[in-house]
């Protein structure tokens, strides 16, 4: 068995009147991540570790943010195309553990709805889906409320000799 880990990260800046998606899920926030998909950045850090751990370049490499294709697209779709270029190498994932950063709103109720939402789309256990959330402590951009973080690892496997 070929194991290998892979870590992502991503950052959007966060705007007045925005839709807020994370892991899916629509947030109800004063404010929302701005970019040229629905910038859910838990899940581009998700495909970030997945595409790292398999030496698949990034995110921004499959599905250029320049691309009418990607303009307003659910990332649920982008971690599914994701997950197809790693299958195609032989890769399943093991399990993915990830870390937001925001000061609000309060994560923590939305989590089970998040690793649902994951599970269902790329067909894993959300016991396998680690999700978790930190503030800033008030301090900068993060702080200030204009950015969200997320950071993401990920273990993928596959048999020795498989593709
Ligand atoms: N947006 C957030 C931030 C944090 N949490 C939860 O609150 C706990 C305390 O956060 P601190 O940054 O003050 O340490 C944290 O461990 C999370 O459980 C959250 O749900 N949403
Ligand atoms: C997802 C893509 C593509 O729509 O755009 P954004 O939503 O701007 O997200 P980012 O994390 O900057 O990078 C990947 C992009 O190419």
């Amino acid at each position: 068995m070929k194991i290998k880990v892979g870590f992502g990260f991503d950052v959007h800046q966060l705007k007045e009147g925005h839709p807020f998606v994370l892991g899916g899920v629509n947030l109800e926030h004063h404010s929302g991540a701005y970019g040229h998909s629905d910038a859910d950045v838990l899940l581009h850090a998700i495909c970030d570790a997945l595409l790292g751990a398999a030496n698949l370049r990034d995110i921004g490499f499959h599905f250029k943010n320049t691309d009418p294709r990607w303009k307003g697209i659910s990332s649920i779709l982008l971690l599914q195309e994701t997950v197809k270029l790693l299958d195609e190498k032989g890769w399943s994932i093991g399990n993915i553990d990830a870390m937001l950063c925001l000061e609000a709103p309060k994560i923590n109720p939305h989590i089970p709805q998040m690793q649902k939402n994951i599970a269902d789309a790329i067909h894993m256990s959300q016991e396998d889906i680690s999700i978790k959330a930190t503030t800033n402590e008030q301090m900068g951009f993060i702080g200030r409320e204009e950015g969200v973080v997320a950071y993401a690892v990920c273990l993928i496997e596959k048999a020795s000799g498989n593709r």
